[in-house]
């Protein structure tokens, strides 16, 4: 694409977010909304909108060339993503759910369900490819020096003897040489065969008349039944039955299109360079040529306002300190509406503060007056009264400041001079002509501080006096600084540099290698029938696709980006929780590929026997928790969560030690600020056997992931069987797979097709094409999730805050509804209970 579509691409994603924020923020702001559906809508619409313009953003910032508008791109992007993730929060607050259906807004907006899709903006990687490579370099060089990599995959190799192996290579030497004889005895048996049937039949030879037709009638049947399947295939192709022979081959247009975007990337880094280069150069030479001409204006003007101030007081006027500006106070041109603003936010604080105290007086007197009325009815009043409003949001100010300033700087800019997108350069003199005024600034308020103070010596015969005690104060405040300072964490390991920490942790096995999987091998269909149940009050089951946008809300885009990170609702800990087999650990791998994010490895499990002691434990921590800051982004995973906070510890496992994280996991979380990047992602295949207070007080959000439903077992097959041979699924009955494999787990499906698709049938497949039930002998060797285990996660998922929330909201939403059916109140809560 060129680059206009990218530009045009921006300026419609500013044009729609425009609207967007003109809705967003009103003249007159909006009454609170009581009627939650609406409330809901609302969100789900914006959400929607947000969303499509994020798409639209990061393609444009992946692809534009142009380092200053690359710039602003990223500012309202970033803001864009956070703005995101808060209205998610809104509405998994107002819904008391983390899975929200959204198919009849799509229907509304004429949108497809990729819509939802939510992208992973490219530059959380290619912004540090390098930085990441090298990285990976030294992991990979650590393994094989400690032979941790080895010893990996010696685990999963099954340790053989030597006479053993000398026994199955004689075995299989064996049957390969008596295979072989077999097949020479055939031959030559067939041979012998062939001669004596010729000896017999020698003399009675076809007459040509009587083999003619018979050579013909086998021509005919076949040449025919392939004619017929060709048209079967043809008519299956227009019906949009079957993809068209070269559906999965990538298309020359396909082919260039990827070759001008990593040119394009090339060029964006050219561009880049040259920016980086004009911005010094251009600085220095302003300050060569312009420095002296801002010099001696500003000297004049302050000269200027030292003389009117004497003359309208009499005295020369006090300079500005530094810290409050300088000159730049004298000069501050205000507009008459700054003013007003200033003084309306004056007036505001003064009034708040009357409210305030008036408030208290009044909270004070009704303490004294009546203990009888109850507090709980009038809070919940005043609630129903106030009912839905949206909450401040911390990003859309700096989409709005970026918006103004494509709108002030790029939306009408005359460009037909910048073919190839490069930088400006009068935007670069306006910004560094800024800079180099500031510098100037300052010398000159240094100089004329000492001409004014020469001034008032001379004409007003006064004393430098002031200076002294200001020298006072300044050092009062120092000193009110350094006693509010909060006491820094000790660093247990002040002498050692960040690589030795790293191969230490590496060669403990705590800092792993995330497996190669991204999120779009993790396979799922989006669910159709979300709303459409929700309304039939029918909990839906959420599908794999909803687990993946939640993971990258939660977890990939906080993670990949700094500002998101420290502004967003703050999210420390995710939990994974699903039966075995459904990808749990997949996903950790996958976030840990998306962002660049190291892993470390805190199971109980792989902690056991390591760094022993109390302070061991304390020096690990320590460790990893120095590597995660200095390298972020970083996720900490904990294999088999629900163990550290076992109800009561399984003798076979007392050795282990599990609970060992128990009491410091929570000082951990508490010591991670929120500029800290890093992400602890547990995941159990068994959460209800922890205590769930202690273990949802650590782990605050929950996901829970379902066994695949239909569409997404559809998908799964059909994507696992083409990636092992590419055409063997256009034979094979996918739907009545996907129907008998309900219960079954994805890692169910990937060891079926595993066992099946081996080499060798892949081999046969152009002679013997793959049917269905080639897959039925592996499949009923595996254990599927079976109604209890589900209903177990349920029960389980029920009992945590977000659960009994909920249910605690849908009790009270059955109670109203039997009141207002003329119900006794009992009743209705009998009904809640039961369901
Ligand atoms: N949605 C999916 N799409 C494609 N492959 C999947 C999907 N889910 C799981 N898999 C595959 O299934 C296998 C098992 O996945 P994984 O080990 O992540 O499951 P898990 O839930 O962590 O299991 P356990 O709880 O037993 O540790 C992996 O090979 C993974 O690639």
């Amino acid at each position: 694409m060129s680059h206009t579509f990218y530009n045009k691409m921006w300026g419609e994603a500013q044009q729609a977010l425009c609207h967007l924020l003109q809705q967003e923020m009103p003249d007159v702001p909006p009454k609170p909304e009581k009627d939650r559906m609406a409330a809901a809508q609302l969100l789900s619409t914006l959400y929607i909108r947000y969303l499509q313009i994020f798409r639209s953003l990061e393609l444009a910032y992946d692809q534009m060339t142009h380092p200053q508008k690359r710039r602003v791109v990223r500012l309202v992007l970033d803001g864009v993503m956070g703005r995101i993730l808060e209205l998610k929060n809104e509405l998994v607050e107002l819904e008391i759910s983390e899975f929200h259906y959204f198919d009849d807004i799509l229907q509304d907006l004429k949108m497809g369900p990729e819509c939802l899709e939510i992208p992973i903006p490219k530059y959380f990687i290619k912004e540090k490819l390098k930085v990441l490579k090298e990285r990976e370099r030294i992991l990979s060089e650590i393994l094989q020096r400690t032979g941790t990599q080895e010893s990996e995959t010696a685990k999963a190799v099954k340790q053989m003897s030597l006479d053993e192996a000398v026994r199955v290579i004689q075995v299989s030497e064996r049957a390969r040489q008596g295979r072989l004889r077999a097949k020479f005895m055939t031959e030559i048996y067939l041979e012998e065969k062939r001669e004596r049937l010729a000896k017999l039949h020698g003399e009675k030879a076809l007459d040509p008349e009587v083999a003619a037709p018979l050579i013909q009638k086998v021509w005919q049947g076949y040449i025919q039944r392939k004619r017929t399947k060709q048209h079967r295939e043809t008519e299956m192709i227009f019906l949009g039955m079957m993809p068209p022979p070269n559906f999965s081959k990538v298309s020359m247009a396909e082919v260039l299109a990827r070759k001008t975007e990593s040119l394009r990337c090339q060029l964006q880094e050219q561009h880049e360079a040259e920016y980086q280069h004009s911005l010094a150069h251009i600085k220095d030479s302003i300050r060569e040529t312009e420095s002296l001409d801002m010099k001696e204006t500003l000297q004049d003007q302050i000269r200027q306002w030292f003389i009117e101030c004497r003359h309208a007081t009499g005295k020369f006027p006090d300079f500005p300190d530094e810290d409050d500006g300088g000159s730049n106070v004298i000069f501050a041109q205000k507009t008459p509406e700054q003013v007003a603003a200033e003084l309306a936010a004056k007036e505001e604080a003064k009034e708040k503060k009357k409210k305030e105290k008036g408030k208290k007086e009044k909270e004070k007197k009704s303490g004294k007056k009546g203990k009888n009325k109850s507090k709980g009815k009038k809070g919940n009043e005043e609630e129903e009264e106030e009912g839905w409003k949206m909450s401040a949001s911390t990003f859309l100010p700096d989409i709005t400041s970026a918006n103004q300033t494509y709108q002030g700087v790029w939306q009408n800019r005359e460009e037909a001079w910048n073919l190839h997108q490069s930088h400006d350069p009068e935007l670069i003199k306006e910004e560094k002509r800024k800079e180099v005024e500031e510098e100037v600034r300052v010398q000159v308020d240094e100089l004329m501080r000492q001409e004014l103070l020469n001034l008032k010596l001379s004409v007003d015969r006064e004393k430098s006096k002031k200076k002294k005690s200001k020298k006072g104060g300044k050092k009062k405040k120092k000193g009110k600084k350094s006693g509010k300072r909060k006491k820094k964490e000790k660093d247990l390991t002040p002498n050692r540099t960040i690589d030795s920490l790293y191969e230490e942790l590496v060669t403990e096995g705590l800092l792993i290698k995330p497996k190669p999987v991204q999120l779009s091998d993790y396979l799922g269909e989006y669910s159709y029938l979300g709303t459409t149940l929700r309304q039939a009050d029918i909990e839906p089951m959420p599908s794999l696709s909803d687990v993946k946008q939640l993971l990258v809300l939660y977890g990939i885009l906080p993670l990949g980006c700094e500002s998101v990170h420290e502004k967003a609702p703050s999210m420390k800990t995710l939990l994974l929780a699903g039966p075995s087999g459904v990808g749990k650990k997949m996903l950790v791998n996958a976030i840990c590929n998306e962002t660049g994010a190291n892993l470390f490895n805190l199971s109980p499990a792989n902690i056991a026997g390591k760094y022993p002691g109390k302070s061991g434990l304390q020096m690990m921590l320590h460790m990893v928790l120095k590597v995660a800051r200095q390298l972020q982004p970083s996720v900490i995973w904990i294999d088999d969560a629900e163990k550290t906070f076992y109800k009561k510890v399984p003798k076979t496992e007392k050795q282990l030690d599990p609970k060992r994280l128990k009491k410091d996991l929570p000082k951990l979380l508490k010591s991670l600020k929120s500029e800290d990047r890093i992400l602890v992602v547990g995941t159990s295949q068994r959460p209800f056997e922890a205590d769930i207070k202690s273990f949802c007080k650590v782990y605050k959000k929950i996901i829970l992931i379902p066994r695949p439903d239909y569409a997404s077992r559809l998908v799964l097959w059909k994507q696992l069987i083409t990636v092992r041979a590419d055409s063997a699924s256009a034979s094979v009955n996918i739907s009545a797979l996907a129907k008998i494999t309900d219960g079954f787990t994805p890692a169910h499906i990937v060891q079926a097709v595993e066992n099946v698709l081996n080499d060798r049938r892949v081999g046969q497949l152009s002679r013997k094409p793959l049917t269905a039930a080639e897959f039925l002998n592996s499949l009923c060797r595996q254990e599927p999730v079976y109604k209890e285990e589900e209903e177990a996660f349920k029960g389980w998922y029920a009992k945590t805050p977000l659960g009994r929330k909920r249910s605690k909201a849908k009790s009270s939403g059955e109670e109203d509804t039997g009141k207002d059916k003329g119900k006794g109140k009992k009743k209705g809560a009998k009904k809640g209970k039961k369901k």
